[in-house]
């Protein structure tokens, strides 16, 4: 449905005076998801998982270069099919509520979107109400503006949006964070019941615990590239079948396993190293994982970027 191959975004920013920069935020970044599908992408604040959900979207600010290929339904999304696409076919669920109009009623919102589909005044009416009642929210919440829907009210309405716009490939960006377990739980598992009627869904959080909820595959990142791309049974085991260190140290951060948390920070976007960007904070590095970077490769199934591996 989804495949982002070698995508780089690099920013132009200005230094002082006229000097420019570049800075690389993604680089080589590679990603596939298949309808039915739920592929999360793991990785630390500033790993690049937002930019790309951006990049899918085609709402990168102006300075951002991007290179690479995306293609949906094996058509290259250009910047024409993604503002044809974006919104209907592929909808983003955002991390806050502030992507809602603050002073626009719940229901002419729900509305709005019913009407891109097409749909009749009537036919928009009958859709939302049976919506709304799937994610158990009273006809009155229609009335209600932003401010006054509670956190879990809030994500039922947004996850809502994506299912009344029809969208096929839906990608929710850190749903978890600052909500009631409950409600964490509750997301994640309307987010499943999505893929399983058939939709693909990109799920973009911290929690590696989380993705694993519910995921079909894991995507890691680390400083703006794809590390690992591993089946959530790759998880088992004590962690065994997993192919990269940083992979590896995330399994044993979590509260089940050894709860070591990965020590170090990711390199800057304005400093990468020239080899492994995860070189200097790995137990296994050796002097050619300083000098080379290395590619993304096929081991067992899985794909992981680790010449130890
Ligand atoms: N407009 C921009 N100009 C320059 N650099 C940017 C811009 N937007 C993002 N970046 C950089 O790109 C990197 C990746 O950012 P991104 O928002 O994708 O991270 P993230 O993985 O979503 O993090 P978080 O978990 O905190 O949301 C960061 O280093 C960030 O500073
Ligand atoms: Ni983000």
């Amino acid at each position: 449905m989804l495949c982002v191959q070698n995508l780089s975004v690099t920013f132009t920013m200005y230094d002082r005076g006229l000097s420019q920069k570049q800075t690389t935020a993604i680089a080589d970044l590679e990603l596939h998801i298949n309808a039915g599908e739920v592929v999360a992408v793991v990785g630390s604040s500033g790993s690049g998982k937002s930019l790309l959900a951006h990049a899918i979207l085609g709402i990168l600010p102006k300075n951002a270069h991007v290179t690479g290929k995306i293609t949906y339904n094996n058509e290259y999304l250009t910047y024409k099919r993604q503002v044809e696409l974006r919104g209907k076919d592929i909808v983003l669920i955002p991390q806050s509520v502030s992507y809602l109009d603050p002073l626009m009623s719940v229901g002419k919102q729900l509305s709005r979107i019913a009407r891109l589909r097409g749909l009749s005044t009537n036919a928009s009416q009958q859709i939302i109400d049976q919506v709304l009642a799937r994610y158990k929210l009273a006809p009155s919440v229609k009335q209600l503006f932003p401010f006054q829907l509670s956190g879990g009210m809030a994500r039922r309405i947004l996850v809502a949006m994506a299912v009344i716009g029809q969208a096929n490939l839906v990608i929710a960006d850190e749903p978890t964070p600052g909500l009631h377990p409950e409600v964490v739980v509750e997301t994640l598992n309307h987010l499943r019941e999505l893929a399983d009627e058939g939709k693909g869904v990109l799920l973009i959080t911290h929690e590696l615990e989380a993705a694993l909820q519910i995921a079909d595959k894991v995507a890691v990142f680390y400083a703006g590239t794809t590390v690992e791309i591993a089946a959530k049974t790759d998880f088992t085991h004590r962690g065994k079948a997993l192919r990269h260190p940083y992979t590896q140290a995330l399994w044993r951060s979590l509260p089940q396993n050894e709860f070591i948390p990965v020590s170090g920070t990711q390199p800057n976007p304005d400093t990468l190293p020239l080899g492994c960007l995860f070189a200097e904070r790995c137990p296994i590095a050796t002097t050619d994982c300083l000098t080379h970077r290395p590619p993304l490769r096929e081991v067992c199934n899985g794909l992981v970027r680790c010449i130890h591996a």
